[in-house]
Protein backbone atom coordinates (compact mmCIF):
# COMPACT_ATOMS: atom_id res chain seq x y z
CA UNK A 1 0.00 0.00 0.00
CA UNK A 2 1.01 3.29 -0.98
CA UNK A 3 2.13 5.78 1.99
CA UNK A 4 0.93 9.08 1.03
CA UNK A 5 4.20 11.12 -0.22
CA UNK A 6 5.83 13.74 2.61
CA UNK A 7 5.96 17.66 2.31
CA UNK A 8 9.03 18.88 0.40
CA UNK A 9 11.47 20.62 1.60
CA UNK A 10 12.14 24.37 1.18
CA UNK A 11 15.51 24.52 -0.52
CA UNK A 12 17.34 27.53 -1.49
CA UNK A 13 17.80 28.27 -5.05
CA UNK A 14 14.97 25.52 -6.17
CA UNK A 15 11.40 25.90 -6.16
CA UNK A 16 8.77 23.03 -5.82
CA UNK A 17 7.28 21.73 -8.54
CA UNK A 18 5.43 18.10 -7.96
CA UNK A 19 5.95 14.98 -6.46
CA UNK A 20 7.83 12.70 -8.74
CA UNK A 21 7.74 9.23 -7.30
CA UNK A 22 7.94 7.37 -3.62
CA UNK A 23 10.66 4.60 -2.53
CA UNK A 24 10.72 2.82 0.60
CA UNK A 25 12.29 5.35 2.79
CA UNK A 26 12.33 8.58 0.63
CA UNK A 27 10.49 10.29 -1.77
CA UNK A 28 12.06 12.34 -5.21
CA UNK A 29 9.97 15.75 -5.95
CA UNK A 30 10.46 17.64 -8.98
CA UNK A 31 12.27 20.98 -8.79
CA UNK A 32 13.59 24.30 -10.50
CA UNK A 33 16.52 25.08 -10.51
CA UNK A 34 17.42 28.44 -10.39
CA UNK A 35 20.84 28.58 -11.61
CA UNK A 36 21.75 26.73 -13.50
CA UNK A 37 18.23 26.97 -14.72
CA UNK A 38 17.14 23.44 -15.04
CA UNK A 39 14.53 21.25 -13.82
CA UNK A 40 16.12 18.67 -10.83
CA UNK A 41 14.78 15.56 -9.43
CA UNK A 42 15.15 15.59 -5.52
CA UNK A 43 15.55 12.71 -3.57
CA UNK A 44 14.41 13.19 0.44
CA UNK A 45 15.12 10.73 3.05
CA UNK A 46 11.46 10.73 5.18
CA UNK A 47 11.36 12.23 8.48
CA UNK A 48 10.57 9.22 10.35
CA UNK A 49 13.63 7.53 8.65
CA UNK A 50 16.15 9.58 10.06
CA UNK A 51 17.72 6.97 11.77
CA UNK A 52 22.25 7.38 11.80
CA UNK A 53 21.84 4.18 9.78
CA UNK A 54 19.29 5.05 7.30
CA UNK A 55 21.42 8.44 6.78
CA UNK A 56 24.65 6.84 6.45
CA UNK A 57 23.04 4.75 3.82
CA UNK A 58 21.37 7.63 2.13
CA UNK A 59 24.67 9.79 1.95
CA UNK A 60 26.09 6.36 1.03
CA UNK A 61 23.60 6.13 -2.23
CA UNK A 62 24.42 9.49 -2.82
CA UNK A 63 28.31 8.92 -2.82
CA UNK A 64 27.82 5.99 -5.03
CA UNK A 65 25.40 7.60 -7.23
CA UNK A 66 28.19 10.52 -7.86
CA UNK A 67 31.24 8.09 -8.68
CA UNK A 68 29.18 6.65 -11.25
CA UNK A 69 27.64 9.89 -12.91
CA UNK A 70 29.88 10.60 -15.43
CA UNK A 71 28.71 7.51 -17.52
CA UNK A 72 25.96 7.96 -19.67
CA UNK A 73 23.51 5.47 -18.75
CA UNK A 74 24.11 6.09 -14.97
CA UNK A 75 21.50 8.57 -13.70
CA UNK A 76 23.77 11.96 -12.94
CA UNK A 77 24.05 13.09 -9.14
CA UNK A 78 24.32 17.45 -8.96
CA UNK A 79 24.47 18.26 -5.17
CA UNK A 80 23.84 16.58 -1.90
CA UNK A 81 23.32 18.07 1.38
CA UNK A 82 20.69 18.53 4.41
CA UNK A 83 17.71 20.75 4.92
CA UNK A 84 16.85 23.38 7.03
CA UNK A 85 14.49 20.76 8.29
CA UNK A 86 17.20 18.23 8.96
CA UNK A 87 16.44 15.79 6.14
CA UNK A 88 19.56 14.99 3.87
CA UNK A 89 18.56 14.79 0.28
CA UNK A 90 20.12 14.42 -3.07
CA UNK A 91 19.66 16.53 -6.62
CA UNK A 92 19.68 14.49 -9.85
CA UNK A 93 19.35 14.73 -13.01
CA UNK A 94 15.70 14.35 -13.74
CA UNK A 95 14.78 11.46 -16.22
CA UNK A 96 12.00 13.07 -17.89
CA UNK A 97 11.26 9.79 -19.92
CA UNK A 98 9.25 6.78 -19.31
CA UNK A 99 11.00 4.21 -17.37
CA UNK A 100 11.65 0.72 -19.02
CA UNK A 101 8.62 -0.52 -16.88
CA UNK A 102 6.27 1.60 -17.78
CA UNK A 103 7.44 1.12 -21.36
CA UNK A 104 7.16 -2.63 -21.30
CA UNK A 105 3.46 -2.58 -19.92
CA UNK A 106 2.68 -0.01 -22.42
CA UNK A 107 3.53 -2.23 -24.97
CA UNK A 108 6.79 -4.86 -25.87
CA UNK A 109 9.98 -3.32 -27.12
CA UNK A 110 11.16 -3.91 -30.54
CA UNK A 111 14.17 -6.22 -30.51
CA UNK A 112 16.30 -3.23 -31.74
CA UNK A 113 15.64 -0.87 -29.29
CA UNK A 114 15.82 -4.09 -26.41
CA UNK A 115 19.45 -4.29 -27.96
CA UNK A 116 20.41 -1.06 -27.73
CA UNK A 117 18.94 -0.43 -24.56
CA UNK A 118 20.75 -3.94 -23.24
CA UNK A 119 23.90 -3.40 -24.29
CA UNK A 120 23.57 0.17 -23.02
CA UNK A 121 23.01 -1.01 -19.14
CA UNK A 122 25.39 -3.72 -19.96
CA UNK A 123 28.08 -0.63 -20.10
CA UNK A 124 26.32 1.16 -16.83
CA UNK A 125 26.70 -2.07 -15.03
CA UNK A 126 29.96 -3.40 -16.17
CA UNK A 127 31.08 0.20 -14.77
CA UNK A 128 29.63 -0.05 -11.88
CA UNK A 129 31.36 -3.63 -10.85
CA UNK A 130 34.56 -2.23 -12.30
CA UNK A 131 34.32 0.45 -9.40
CA UNK A 132 33.44 -1.82 -7.33
CA UNK A 133 29.50 -2.01 -6.91
CA UNK A 134 26.75 -4.25 -7.08
CA UNK A 135 23.61 -2.59 -7.91
CA UNK A 136 21.71 -6.19 -6.96
CA UNK A 137 18.33 -4.35 -7.83
CA UNK A 138 18.43 -4.25 -11.65
CA UNK A 139 14.86 -4.10 -12.63
CA UNK A 140 12.39 -2.01 -15.35
CA UNK A 141 11.71 0.19 -12.98
CA UNK A 142 15.21 1.39 -11.74
CA UNK A 143 15.91 2.10 -15.69
CA UNK A 144 14.43 6.10 -16.24
CA UNK A 145 15.12 7.53 -19.29
CA UNK A 146 16.35 11.03 -20.00
CA UNK A 147 15.47 13.79 -22.32
CA UNK A 148 16.92 11.86 -25.09
CA UNK A 149 15.43 8.66 -24.33
CA UNK A 150 18.25 7.48 -23.40
CA UNK A 151 18.23 4.62 -20.38
CA UNK A 152 19.63 5.61 -16.96
CA UNK A 153 20.21 3.45 -14.35
CA UNK A 154 18.68 4.71 -10.96
CA UNK A 155 18.08 3.33 -7.28
CA UNK A 156 21.42 2.47 -5.76
CA UNK A 157 19.62 2.28 -2.57
CA UNK A 158 20.87 -1.20 -2.11
CA UNK A 159 24.04 -1.22 -3.23
CA UNK A 160 25.28 2.32 -1.27
CA UNK A 161 29.11 3.28 -0.26
CA UNK A 162 32.02 2.23 2.19
CA UNK A 163 31.73 2.95 5.26
CA UNK A 164 34.96 2.60 7.17
CA UNK A 165 33.13 2.22 10.29
CA UNK A 166 31.26 -0.67 9.51
CA UNK A 167 32.87 -4.16 9.44
CA UNK A 168 32.86 -6.19 6.44
CA UNK A 169 30.18 -9.29 6.57
CA UNK A 170 28.27 -10.83 4.40
CA UNK A 171 24.03 -9.93 4.97
CA UNK A 172 22.19 -13.38 5.62
CA UNK A 173 18.69 -14.04 5.07
CA UNK A 174 18.35 -15.43 8.71
CA UNK A 175 19.54 -12.27 10.06
CA UNK A 176 17.04 -10.42 7.93
CA UNK A 177 14.41 -12.43 9.06
CA UNK A 178 15.50 -12.14 12.41
CA UNK A 179 15.40 -8.68 12.35
CA UNK A 180 11.69 -7.99 10.87
CA UNK A 181 10.69 -10.02 13.56
CA UNK A 182 11.36 -7.54 16.23
CA UNK A 183 10.07 -4.50 13.64
CA UNK A 184 13.43 -3.33 12.89
CA UNK A 185 14.34 -3.53 9.20
CA UNK A 186 18.54 -3.69 9.81
CA UNK A 187 20.16 -5.57 7.46
CA UNK A 188 16.73 -6.49 5.53
CA UNK A 189 17.63 -8.32 2.26
CA UNK A 190 16.49 -5.95 -1.26
CA UNK A 191 14.71 -8.60 -3.02
CA UNK A 192 12.62 -7.76 -6.32
CA UNK A 193 11.94 -11.76 -6.93
CA UNK A 194 10.96 -11.53 -10.70
CA UNK A 195 14.47 -10.29 -11.36
CA UNK A 196 16.83 -12.15 -8.72
CA UNK A 197 18.95 -15.09 -9.35
CA UNK A 198 18.95 -18.10 -7.69
CA UNK A 199 21.51 -17.50 -5.25
CA UNK A 200 19.62 -14.17 -3.46
CA UNK A 201 17.26 -16.88 -1.85
CA UNK A 202 20.15 -19.25 -0.52
CA UNK A 203 20.51 -18.96 3.33
CA UNK A 204 23.53 -16.60 3.33
CA UNK A 205 22.98 -14.90 -0.40
CA UNK A 206 26.53 -14.23 -2.05
CA UNK A 207 26.19 -12.16 -4.59
CA UNK A 208 28.44 -11.32 -7.04
CA UNK A 209 28.79 -9.39 -10.34
CA UNK A 210 26.74 -12.55 -12.32
CA UNK A 211 24.27 -12.09 -10.11
CA UNK A 212 23.28 -8.66 -11.42
CA UNK A 213 23.90 -10.48 -14.95
CA UNK A 214 21.34 -12.07 -14.33
CA UNK A 215 18.93 -9.37 -13.66
CA UNK A 216 20.20 -7.33 -16.43
CA UNK A 217 18.85 -10.36 -18.57
CA UNK A 218 15.68 -10.78 -16.48
CA UNK A 219 15.19 -7.18 -17.71
CA UNK A 220 15.54 -7.22 -20.59
CA UNK A 221 13.72 -10.56 -21.26
CA UNK A 222 10.75 -8.63 -19.48
CA UNK A 223 10.94 -5.97 -21.79
CA UNK A 224 10.46 -7.85 -24.66
CA UNK A 225 8.20 -10.66 -23.46
CA UNK A 226 6.00 -7.64 -21.72
CA UNK A 227 5.99 -9.74 -18.72
CA UNK A 228 8.28 -10.76 -16.10
CA UNK A 229 10.54 -14.40 -17.46
CA UNK A 230 9.29 -16.37 -14.75
CA UNK A 231 5.35 -15.36 -14.54
CA UNK A 232 3.10 -18.16 -16.30
CA UNK A 233 -0.23 -15.99 -17.92
CA UNK A 234 -3.16 -18.05 -16.00
CA UNK A 235 -1.02 -19.61 -13.35
CA UNK A 236 -0.55 -18.26 -9.60
CA UNK A 237 2.40 -16.07 -9.61
CA UNK A 238 2.88 -15.56 -5.78
CA UNK A 239 6.26 -14.48 -4.22
CA UNK A 240 7.00 -18.65 -3.87
CA UNK A 241 5.82 -20.01 -7.59
CA UNK A 242 8.21 -17.41 -8.70
CA UNK A 243 10.95 -18.51 -6.65
CA UNK A 244 10.28 -21.71 -7.32
CA UNK A 245 10.32 -21.23 -10.72
CA UNK A 246 13.67 -18.78 -10.50
CA UNK A 247 15.06 -22.12 -9.09
CA UNK A 248 14.16 -24.48 -11.12
CA UNK A 249 15.31 -22.45 -14.17
CA UNK A 250 11.67 -22.53 -15.48
CA UNK A 251 11.73 -19.52 -17.98
CA UNK A 252 8.12 -18.79 -19.37
CA UNK A 253 8.75 -19.44 -23.18
CA UNK A 254 8.69 -15.82 -25.23
CA UNK A 255 5.61 -15.65 -26.95
CA UNK A 256 6.24 -13.31 -29.96
CA UNK A 257 7.69 -14.82 -33.20
CA UNK A 258 9.96 -12.26 -34.19
CA UNK A 259 13.06 -12.48 -31.32
CA UNK A 260 15.96 -14.28 -33.30
CA UNK A 261 16.73 -17.92 -31.47
CA UNK A 262 20.03 -15.97 -30.87
CA UNK A 263 19.03 -13.21 -28.87
CA UNK A 264 16.79 -15.60 -26.63
CA UNK A 265 19.87 -18.21 -26.46
CA UNK A 266 22.03 -15.11 -24.99
CA UNK A 267 19.41 -14.04 -22.67
CA UNK A 268 18.97 -17.33 -20.93
CA UNK A 269 22.35 -17.63 -20.86
CA UNK A 270 22.49 -14.71 -18.99
CA UNK A 271 19.25 -16.13 -16.63
CA UNK A 272 21.43 -19.69 -16.27
CA UNK A 273 20.38 -21.03 -12.89
CA UNK A 274 23.75 -21.51 -12.08
CA UNK A 275 26.20 -18.94 -11.89
CA UNK A 276 29.11 -20.49 -13.69
CA UNK A 277 27.08 -20.84 -16.73
CA UNK A 278 25.45 -17.38 -16.84
CA UNK A 279 28.68 -15.10 -18.86
CA UNK A 280 31.19 -14.07 -16.55
CA UNK A 281 30.55 -10.20 -16.99
CA UNK A 282 27.74 -7.67 -17.63
CA UNK A 283 30.45 -6.63 -20.06
CA UNK A 284 30.44 -10.33 -22.08
CA UNK A 285 26.43 -10.32 -22.06
CA UNK A 286 26.56 -6.17 -23.30
CA UNK A 287 28.91 -8.43 -26.20
CA UNK A 288 27.23 -11.15 -26.80
CA UNK A 289 24.06 -8.63 -27.22
CA UNK A 290 26.43 -6.33 -29.73
CA UNK A 291 26.93 -9.98 -31.90
CA UNK A 292 23.10 -10.30 -32.24
CA UNK A 293 22.38 -6.82 -33.22
CA UNK A 294 25.71 -7.79 -36.17
CA UNK A 295 23.77 -10.79 -36.86
CA UNK A 296 20.66 -8.76 -38.06
CA UNK A 297 22.12 -6.45 -39.45
CA UNK A 298 21.87 -3.57 -37.11
CA UNK A 299 24.27 -0.90 -36.21
CA UNK A 300 26.60 -1.86 -33.43
CA UNK A 301 25.56 0.15 -30.25
CA UNK A 302 28.72 1.07 -28.27
CA UNK A 303 29.52 -0.17 -24.87
CA UNK A 304 30.75 2.61 -22.72
CA UNK A 305 33.07 1.13 -20.25
CA UNK A 306 35.64 4.08 -18.88
CA UNK A 307 39.32 2.84 -19.81
CA UNK A 308 38.90 -0.18 -21.46
CA UNK A 309 40.17 -1.23 -24.81
CA UNK A 310 37.84 -3.96 -25.61
CA UNK A 311 38.57 -6.30 -29.02
CA UNK A 312 35.01 -5.96 -30.61
CA UNK A 313 32.79 -9.43 -31.91
CA UNK A 314 33.57 -9.48 -35.23
CA UNK A 315 31.15 -10.30 -38.09
CA UNK A 316 30.89 -13.26 -39.33
CA UNK A 317 32.73 -12.45 -42.33
CA UNK A 318 35.52 -10.50 -40.61
CA UNK A 319 38.66 -11.55 -40.23
CA UNK A 320 39.79 -9.32 -37.44
CA UNK A 321 41.83 -6.23 -37.85
CA UNK A 322 41.04 -2.89 -37.12
CA UNK A 323 37.20 -3.26 -36.05
CA UNK A 324 38.17 -3.22 -32.20
CA UNK A 325 35.36 -1.64 -30.35
CA UNK A 326 37.58 0.96 -28.21
CA UNK A 327 36.20 1.61 -25.26
CA UNK A 328 36.20 5.66 -24.46
CA UNK A 329 36.19 7.76 -21.71
CA UNK A 330 32.27 7.58 -20.97
CA UNK A 331 31.27 10.44 -23.07
CA UNK A 332 30.05 9.20 -26.33
CA UNK A 333 27.30 10.90 -28.68
CA UNK A 334 25.30 8.38 -30.52
CA UNK A 335 21.50 8.24 -32.30
CA UNK A 336 18.96 8.43 -29.61
CA UNK A 337 17.14 5.55 -29.31
CA UNK A 338 13.69 6.03 -30.52
CA UNK A 339 10.59 5.97 -28.54
CA UNK A 340 9.17 2.32 -28.35
CA UNK A 341 8.20 0.99 -31.90
CA UNK A 342 7.03 -2.06 -30.45
CA UNK A 343 6.59 -4.64 -33.15
CA UNK A 344 5.09 -7.58 -30.47
CA UNK A 345 2.62 -8.96 -32.02
CA UNK A 346 1.29 -10.17 -28.55
CA UNK A 347 -0.62 -7.59 -26.56
CA UNK A 348 1.06 -6.77 -23.55
CA UNK A 349 -0.25 -8.99 -20.77
CA UNK A 350 -0.91 -7.87 -17.27
CA UNK A 351 2.23 -8.93 -15.09
CA UNK A 352 1.33 -9.24 -11.15
CA UNK A 353 0.54 -5.52 -10.12
CA UNK A 354 3.62 -5.35 -7.23
CA UNK A 355 5.89 -6.93 -9.09
CA UNK A 356 8.15 -3.71 -9.42
CA UNK A 357 8.73 -3.35 -5.65
CA UNK A 358 11.24 -4.25 -4.21
CA UNK A 359 9.89 -6.60 -1.58
CA UNK A 360 12.28 -5.31 1.17
CA UNK A 361 14.29 -2.26 1.83
CA UNK A 362 17.85 -3.34 1.65
CA UNK A 363 20.31 -2.04 3.90
CA UNK A 364 23.21 -3.90 2.69
CA UNK A 365 26.44 -2.38 1.48
CA UNK A 366 29.42 -2.92 -0.95
CA UNK A 367 32.94 -2.58 -0.23
CA UNK A 368 33.79 -0.82 -3.03
CA UNK A 369 37.20 -0.52 -5.12
CA UNK A 370 39.24 1.73 -6.68
CA UNK A 371 38.22 2.09 -10.07
CA UNK A 372 40.66 -0.19 -11.50
CA UNK A 373 39.86 -0.90 -15.02
CA UNK A 374 37.65 -3.83 -15.32
CA UNK A 375 39.35 -6.33 -17.64
CA UNK A 376 39.78 -9.22 -15.23
CA UNK A 377 36.04 -9.96 -14.57
CA UNK A 378 37.42 -12.58 -11.94
CA UNK A 379 39.08 -9.85 -10.38
CA UNK A 380 36.43 -7.74 -9.78
CA UNK A 381 34.35 -10.54 -8.83
CA UNK A 382 36.14 -11.47 -5.89
CA UNK A 383 37.02 -7.93 -4.60
CA UNK A 384 33.46 -7.17 -4.29
CA UNK A 385 32.56 -7.85 -1.01
CA UNK A 386 29.19 -7.37 0.47
CA UNK A 387 28.52 -5.71 3.50
CA UNK A 388 25.44 -5.00 5.80
CA UNK A 389 24.20 -2.07 7.68
CA UNK A 390 22.44 -2.32 10.84
CA UNK A 391 19.25 0.02 10.45
CA UNK A 392 18.47 0.36 14.14
CA UNK A 393 22.24 1.01 15.39
CA UNK A 394 24.13 3.74 14.96
CA UNK A 395 26.38 3.74 11.50
CA UNK A 396 29.37 2.68 13.48
CA UNK A 397 28.37 0.37 15.44
CA UNK A 398 29.49 -3.28 14.61
CA UNK A 399 27.02 -4.94 13.16
CA UNK A 400 26.13 -8.82 15.14
CA UNK A 401 26.78 -12.01 13.34
CA UNK A 402 23.31 -13.20 13.18
CA UNK A 403 21.86 -15.83 14.89
CA UNK A 404 23.01 -19.59 13.57
CA UNK A 405 20.41 -20.43 11.15
CA UNK A 406 18.31 -23.88 11.58
CA UNK A 407 19.08 -26.30 8.82
CA UNK A 408 16.53 -25.88 6.41
CA UNK A 409 15.48 -25.75 2.86
CA UNK A 410 16.76 -22.82 0.75
CA UNK A 411 12.72 -22.39 0.01
CA UNK A 412 12.23 -22.97 3.69
CA UNK A 413 14.21 -20.05 4.07
CA UNK A 414 12.70 -18.09 1.82
CA UNK A 415 9.35 -18.65 2.80
CA UNK A 416 10.64 -17.17 5.75
CA UNK A 417 11.77 -13.81 4.01
CA UNK A 418 8.75 -13.36 2.58
CA UNK A 419 6.24 -14.04 5.39
CA UNK A 420 8.26 -12.67 8.43
CA UNK A 421 8.06 -9.05 6.89
CA UNK A 422 4.31 -9.15 8.03
CA UNK A 423 5.29 -11.46 11.37
CA UNK A 424 7.68 -13.20 12.92
CA UNK A 425 5.09 -16.17 14.66
CA UNK A 426 4.28 -16.49 10.55
CA UNK A 427 7.61 -16.95 9.65
CA UNK A 428 8.49 -19.61 11.95
CA UNK A 429 4.91 -21.69 11.09
CA UNK A 430 6.16 -21.52 7.19
CA UNK A 431 9.29 -22.45 7.51
CA UNK A 432 8.33 -25.58 9.80
CA UNK A 433 5.47 -26.13 7.28
CA UNK A 434 8.25 -25.96 4.18
CA UNK A 435 10.76 -28.19 6.22
CA UNK A 436 7.71 -30.62 6.94
CA UNK A 437 7.21 -31.12 3.66
CA UNK A 438 10.92 -31.10 2.45
CA UNK A 439 10.37 -27.79 0.10
CA UNK A 440 8.91 -29.88 -2.68
CA UNK A 441 7.58 -27.45 -5.34
CA UNK A 442 3.69 -27.79 -5.38
CA UNK A 443 3.63 -26.70 -8.96
CA UNK A 444 4.44 -28.05 -12.26
CA UNK A 445 5.28 -25.73 -14.48
CA UNK A 446 5.12 -26.08 -18.02
CA UNK A 447 7.29 -24.80 -20.53
CA UNK A 448 11.32 -25.67 -20.93
CA UNK A 449 13.02 -26.29 -17.43
CA UNK A 450 16.21 -27.24 -18.86
CA UNK A 451 19.40 -25.29 -17.34
CA UNK A 452 19.15 -22.13 -19.69
CA UNK A 453 22.62 -21.91 -21.79
CA UNK A 454 23.34 -20.39 -25.11
CA UNK A 455 25.81 -23.49 -24.95
CA UNK A 456 23.14 -26.21 -23.71
CA UNK A 457 23.21 -29.32 -26.06
CA UNK A 458 20.33 -31.43 -26.52
CA UNK A 459 21.42 -34.38 -29.04
CA UNK A 460 17.93 -36.46 -28.70
CA UNK A 461 15.50 -33.12 -29.37
CA UNK A 462 17.97 -31.64 -32.17
CA UNK A 463 19.33 -33.48 -35.30
CA UNK A 464 23.09 -32.82 -36.13
CA UNK A 465 23.39 -30.92 -39.55
CA UNK A 466 24.85 -32.86 -42.26
CA UNK A 467 26.91 -32.16 -45.28
CA UNK A 468 24.91 -31.97 -48.54
CA UNK A 469 27.86 -32.31 -50.48
CA UNK A 470 31.78 -32.16 -50.57
CA UNK A 471 33.67 -29.02 -49.25
CA UNK A 472 35.60 -27.03 -52.10
CA UNK A 473 37.76 -24.25 -51.26
CA UNK A 474 38.16 -21.52 -53.65
CA UNK A 475 40.48 -18.75 -53.40
CA UNK A 476 41.22 -18.84 -50.03
CA UNK A 477 37.43 -19.52 -49.33
CA UNK A 478 36.26 -22.76 -48.36
CA UNK A 479 32.26 -23.68 -48.67
CA UNK A 480 31.02 -26.51 -46.53
CA UNK A 481 27.39 -27.20 -48.41
CA UNK A 482 25.12 -28.03 -45.53
CA UNK A 483 21.49 -29.35 -44.40
CA UNK A 484 19.51 -29.99 -41.67
CA UNK A 485 17.44 -33.47 -41.60
CA UNK A 486 14.32 -32.87 -40.60
CA UNK A 487 14.33 -29.56 -40.69
CA UNK A 488 11.50 -27.24 -38.80
CA UNK A 489 10.38 -24.09 -40.24
CA UNK A 490 12.70 -21.56 -37.83
CA UNK A 491 15.91 -24.01 -37.67
CA UNK A 492 18.89 -21.95 -37.95
CA UNK A 493 22.41 -23.03 -38.63
CA UNK A 494 25.19 -21.86 -36.96
CA UNK A 495 29.20 -22.50 -36.92
CA UNK A 496 32.17 -21.45 -35.33
CA UNK A 497 36.04 -22.69 -36.19
CA UNK A 498 37.05 -25.77 -34.25
CA UNK A 499 39.43 -24.59 -32.18
CA UNK A 500 38.71 -23.85 -28.51
CA UNK A 501 40.44 -20.38 -29.15
CA UNK A 502 37.40 -19.56 -31.13
CA UNK A 503 34.16 -19.42 -29.10
CA UNK A 504 32.31 -17.21 -31.62
CA UNK A 505 28.89 -18.71 -32.89
CA UNK A 506 27.98 -17.51 -36.51
CA UNK A 507 24.99 -17.86 -38.12
CA UNK A 508 24.93 -19.47 -41.54
CA UNK A 509 23.08 -18.05 -44.51
CA UNK A 510 21.63 -20.27 -47.32
CA UNK A 511 22.69 -23.80 -47.44
CA UNK A 512 26.30 -23.82 -47.14
CA UNK A 513 28.84 -22.61 -43.86
CA UNK A 514 31.56 -20.02 -46.26
CA UNK A 515 34.58 -20.06 -44.26
CA UNK A 516 37.68 -16.98 -45.08
CA UNK A 517 40.88 -17.32 -44.94
CA UNK A 518 41.90 -20.88 -45.78
CA UNK A 519 45.62 -21.05 -46.10
CA UNK A 520 46.52 -23.92 -48.56
CA UNK A 521 48.02 -26.81 -46.54
CA UNK A 522 46.60 -26.08 -43.33
CA UNK A 523 43.67 -27.76 -42.70
CA UNK A 524 40.33 -25.90 -41.77
CA UNK A 525 37.91 -27.11 -39.50
CA UNK A 526 34.76 -25.79 -38.66
CA UNK A 527 31.56 -27.19 -35.98
CA UNK A 528 28.41 -26.63 -37.54
CA UNK A 529 25.13 -26.85 -34.97
CA UNK A 530 21.33 -26.60 -35.54
CA UNK A 531 19.55 -23.44 -33.06
CA UNK A 532 15.76 -24.29 -32.35
CA UNK A 533 13.92 -23.01 -29.38
CA UNK A 534 17.07 -21.24 -27.98
CA UNK A 535 18.92 -24.85 -27.80
CA UNK A 536 22.17 -25.94 -29.90
CA UNK A 537 22.46 -29.48 -31.27
CA UNK A 538 25.74 -31.64 -30.98
CA UNK A 539 28.07 -29.86 -33.96
CA UNK A 540 28.75 -31.56 -37.03
CA UNK A 541 32.90 -31.39 -37.28
CA UNK A 542 33.85 -31.57 -40.87
CA UNK A 543 37.26 -30.40 -42.26
CA UNK A 544 38.58 -29.09 -45.51
CA UNK A 545 40.19 -31.12 -46.71
CA UNK A 546 38.29 -33.95 -46.12
CA UNK A 547 39.64 -36.12 -44.25
N1 LIG B 1 16.07 11.14 -11.46
C1 LIG B 1 14.75 10.93 -11.52
N2 LIG B 1 14.00 11.54 -12.46
C2 LIG B 1 12.67 11.31 -12.52
N3 LIG B 1 11.99 10.51 -11.68
C3 LIG B 1 12.69 9.88 -10.73
C4 LIG B 1 14.09 10.05 -10.59
N4 LIG B 1 14.50 9.28 -9.57
C5 LIG B 1 13.42 8.67 -9.06
N5 LIG B 1 12.32 9.01 -9.76
C6 LIG B 1 10.96 8.56 -9.52
O1 LIG B 1 10.76 8.46 -8.13
C7 LIG B 1 10.34 7.15 -7.77
C8 LIG B 1 10.98 6.78 -6.44
O2 LIG B 1 12.33 6.51 -6.67
P1 LIG B 1 13.24 5.80 -5.60
O3 LIG B 1 14.54 5.54 -6.25
O4 LIG B 1 13.28 6.55 -4.35
O5 LIG B 1 12.48 4.54 -5.14
P2 LIG B 1 11.93 3.21 -5.80
O6 LIG B 1 12.95 2.63 -6.69
O7 LIG B 1 10.59 3.42 -6.40
O8 LIG B 1 11.67 2.38 -4.52
P3 LIG B 1 12.57 1.34 -3.80
O9 LIG B 1 13.92 1.97 -3.67
O10 LIG B 1 11.88 1.17 -2.50
O11 LIG B 1 12.59 0.13 -4.69
C9 LIG B 1 10.75 6.24 -8.92
O12 LIG B 1 9.86 5.21 -9.07
C10 LIG B 1 10.73 7.18 -10.12
O13 LIG B 1 9.46 7.17 -10.70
Amino acid sequence: MRRTASTPPELRGYSYVRLLGSGGFSDVFLYDQQLPKRRVAVKVLLLDELTPANRAAFVAEANLMAQLSAHPYIVTIYHADVADDDRPYFVMEYCSGPSLAERYKQAPLAVADALRTGVRLSSAVHTAHGAGILHRDIKPANVLSNDYGWPALTDFGISSAVDDAIPAHTTTVAGAVADTSTGGTSGQVGLSVPWSPPEMFEDDPNPDVRSDVFSLAATIWTVLAGQTPFEVRGRSNGTLDLIGRIERGAITPMDRTDIPRSLIAVLQKGMATEREDRFATALDFGRALQRVEMELGYARTELEVPNLHLEAPQRPADTGGDDETRVRQVATIEAQPLPAAPSAPSPAPSPAPSADETRVRSSTTIQAQPAAPAAEPAAVAEQTVVRPRGAAAPADAPVAEPAAAEPRSRRGVIVGIVVGVVAAIVVAAVVVGVVLFGGTPTEPDPGPTTRPSADAVVPQALPVPELSGTPTADAGTVTFPVMIPDPEDDDQLVWKLDRADEPQLHPVSGDAVVVDGYVEGTPLCVQIMVLRSGKTSEPLVTCYPPA
